[in-house]
């Protein structure tokens, strides 16, 4: 019989501590600790305002923490780059689309997997070159359920087969971490089910933050959920018991449920 090994990846694979960040002297995110554990799917929520995006941006490097402590899988990301922080294994998918519309969607795809750090760098090689990513790029859009779009301009697609193209991009780099910022913003409820489908399956053997104001995509994703109010923690854990928090209801989801 072999001994249970002492797990190695105990540690969260993102922690942030006391992480504040102040816009002439406005705490927009005040003193928060997050800790998300690997291979978990983790929502943040709380009202407009609560400093969700500028959370994000704190993790991702397009803004600077006032103070306190990023660390992600064993680095610390404090004050660093987007395009140091992406090539460590943490993509994002924007609140808005940044397509461009005149491009396939296999062009997308080939272009986020010739760069490090996603379509910023090389936009203007020659579409040719990249076509030793043509296989890789049909996987993607596969997965998201898009393959026999892969011609088409992205300016064809509807609003939710934008967003999934999206999501298909930020696979693109094959993260660790996927930051996904309202996933279902705008969506009927058609879209809303497909793209949990989709978040659910491009969450295996990876770790997930999103963002998302719509409650049943919370409840049917998040293995935990941490709420924001004011820039600070105001609850953390599982979704049923967050949503039973009275702070909770108080705060936030009373308004959105009663
Ligand atoms: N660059 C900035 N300069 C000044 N204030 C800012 C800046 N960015 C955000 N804020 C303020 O910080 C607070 C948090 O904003 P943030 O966008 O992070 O909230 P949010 O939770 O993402 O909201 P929403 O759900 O509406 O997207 C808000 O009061 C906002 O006005």
């Amino acid at each position: 019989m072999h001994e249970e090994v002492p797990a190695l990846t105990a540690t969260p694979l993102l922690e942030t501590r006391s992480l504040t960040k102040e816009f002439r002297g406005f705490r927009a995110v005040s003193g928060v600790d997050l800790a998300v554990e690997r291979g978990t799917i983790h929502a943040l929520v709380g009202p407009n305002g609560a400093g969700k995006t500028t959370l994000f941006n704190l993790l991702t490097g397009f803004l600077t923490p006032t103070s306190g402590t990023v660390h992600f899988d064993g680095h610390d990301i404090t004050g660093k780059a987007p395009e140091q922080i992406a090539p460590l294994g943490i993509a994002r998918s924007f609140q808005i689309t940044s397509l461009f519309e005149a491009m396939t969607l296999q062009e997308h795809l080939e272009l986020a997997l010739a760069s490090p750090t996603g379509l910023a760098n090389q936009w203007w090689r020659s579409v040719a070159r990249l076509s030793r990513f043509r296989k890789r790029s049909l996987e993607l859009l596969d997965q998201v359920g898009l393959a026999d779009r892969a011609g088409a301009p992205a300016s064809s697609l509807a609003y939710g087969q934008k967003r999934a193209l999206e999501l298909a991009i930020a696979m693109a780099l094959d993260p660790k971490l996927l930051l996904l910022d309202e996933p279902t913003a705008g969506m009927g409820l058609e879209d809303v089910d497909r793209t949990i489908g989709l978040v659910k399956s491009l969450s295996a053997g990876r770790t997930v933050v999103f963002v998302d104001h719509n409650m049943h995509v919370v409840g049917s994703l998040a293995d935990r959920v941490t709420v924001l109010q004011s820039g600070q923690v105001l609850a953390e854990g599982p979704y049923d018991q967050v949503r039973a928090d009275e702070r909770v209801i108080t705060a936030y989801l009373g308004a959105v449920h009663e």
